[in-house]
Formats: C-alpha cells, sequence, structure tokens
C-alpha cells in the first residue's frame, strides 16, 4: 500500500536527504524506521504524508501517486494518513475533545456522528475522563495520547509516528507503544521512526535502517542495531 520506486529528495540548499529509496509496506504491516541523525528518516516519513514531495522517483500510497498528486486531490489522501509527532502538536487553546474533533471538522464529517466518534476514541487512548482538559493540564504521555486520538478519529489506513516517544520517560513510552500496537492489531498501517533502542529489540517488528538517504538494512523481526 505504500510504495517508493528509486525516491530521491534533494532540498533546495542542496542537501541530498534520500538517495534512490525503493522499498514496499504493506497492509496491516509495522515499521520501525531507525538510523543516525541527520540520516533522512523524517524526510522519508514526510514523503509518505505528502509534506515534501520528491526530486525524483515515484511514491504510491494507496493506490495514488503521492508525487504527482493534483492540489485538489490532497486533503483527500491526506484524511487517510494519520501523522503524530515527538512535540505533540495540540492546538494550546482547544480542550483535549476540541482537539480531536478538529480533525473531523477539517475533514467536513457529519456533526451528528461527531460526538459519538470523539469519545470512542478519547476512551480507546484512556483519557474520556480527561476531554475538557486543555492541553497544558494533561501530562506529555496524556498529550501524546490525544495526539494519537487526534490521528485515528478519521479512520486512516496508515499511521505516520515520527519519534512519538522522543519526549517521554520510558514507562510512559511503553504505554504510548502498547496503544501503537493495539491500533495496528485493529488493521491500521504504522510506520515508525525511532531512536528507541528498547522499544525496537522488544517489540521484534520490521525494521528499516536509513543511513546518508539509502536503505541500509530492511530486517523482518529486526533488532535496533546501534549504540546510540
Ligand atoms: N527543509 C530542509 N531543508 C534543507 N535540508 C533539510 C531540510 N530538512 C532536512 N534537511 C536535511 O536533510 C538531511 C536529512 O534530514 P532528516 O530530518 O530527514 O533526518 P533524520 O534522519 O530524520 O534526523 P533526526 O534523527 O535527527 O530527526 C539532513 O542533512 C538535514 O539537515
Amino acid at each position: 500500500m505504500i510504495e517508493m520506486q528509486d525516491v530521491w529528495k534533494t532540498y533546495p540548499n542542496g542537501t541530498h536527504a534520500l538517495q534512490g529509496v525503493s522499498v514496499k509496506i504493506d497492509r496491516n504491516e509495522f515499521v520501525y524506521v531507525v538510523g543516525p541523525s541527520g540520516a533522512g528518516k523524517s524526510t522519508f516519513m514526510k514523503l509518505i504524508y505528502r509534506e515534501e514531495v520528491p526530486t525524483k522517483g515515484q511514491i504510491s500510497v494507496n493506490g495514488f501517486n503521492i508525487g504527482k498528486l493534483k492540489q485538489r486531490k490532497i486533503p483527500y489522501v491526506r484524511r487517510n494518513i494519520g501523522v503524530i509527532f515527538q512535540d505533540f502538536r495540540l492546538l494550546p487553546r482547544l480542550s483535549a475533545y476540541e482537539n480531536v474533533a478538529f480533525a473531523m471538522e477539517v475533514i467536513e464529517a457529519p456533526k451528528r456522528q461527531m460526538k459519538k466518534r470523539v469519545m470512542e476514541v478519547l476512551d480507546l487512548v484512556g483519557l474520556k475522563s480527561k476531554a475538557n482538559h486543555q492541553p497544558s493540564q494533561l501530562s506529555g504521555g496524556e498529550q501524546q495520547r490525544i495526539a494519537i486520538a487526534r490521528a485515528i478519529v478519521n479512520n486512516p489506513s496508515v499511521i505516520i509516528a515520527d519519534e512519538p516517544t522522543g519526549n517521554l520517560d520510558p514507562e510512559t513510552s511503553w504505554g504510548i507503544m502498547q496503544l501503537l500496537d493495539e491500533i495496528n492489531f485493529r488493521g491500521t498501517t504504522i510506520v515508525m521512526a525511532t531512536h528507541n533502542k528498547d522499544i525496537v529489540n522488544t517489540m521484534r517488528k520490521r525494521v528499516i535502517a536509513i543511513e546518508h538517504g539509502n536503505i541500509v538494512r530492511d530486517q523482518l523481526r529486526g533488532e535496533y542495531g546501534y549504540d546510540f
């Protein structure tokens, strides 16, 4: 469902962030993307959710050629991809409920479905009781759970998570990991960039390692493989 064929990304300043990446990720896979800082992991992820377009090569997500997408088709493809970041990126003045509901409003989901669906995902992430709290009234782990609720509320087929445990302590990170595992188990493909050695070595999922803009390792039930 995600396929890259000889994908290159050169930023306007001349940095070659990806240099000829080819990969296939099937429906319902869970993939860790690992590698040194600056290797091209975030770029790899940004190309999937079309935050960036490739300089050369093809990327298809659910059959859509992402790099060549017509402007009017972008929202349609994006709604099928949920994104989670290291720094949560919740809207500070909105409550947990409103942050999640906002993702449904953006795609103009029917109003009558909204309340039920938002409460359903808040329940799934274990935060129904904090629906009215603002992000500043929540812990880091709770904020990330709200960000996950927001990412899944429109039932995307893919979740892109760029270092989702990067700002969290080990115990909280494990909670987030179990939640993502559960979401994957329910049928969502997950691509997660991480520097968390413990998590990768314990979960034993597919591991794609990127160095200098190239995939240098791709293992099923892989290991982290670095000392950082
Ligand atoms: N918008 C940009 N403009 C120019 N260069 C960029 C841009 N974004 C990233 N780069 C460069 O592209 C290369 C790959 O960056 P990328 O963020 O994809 O790496 P990364 O593996 O995610 O790193 P980290 O683990 O530190 O997050 C780096 O050399 C980076 O400096």
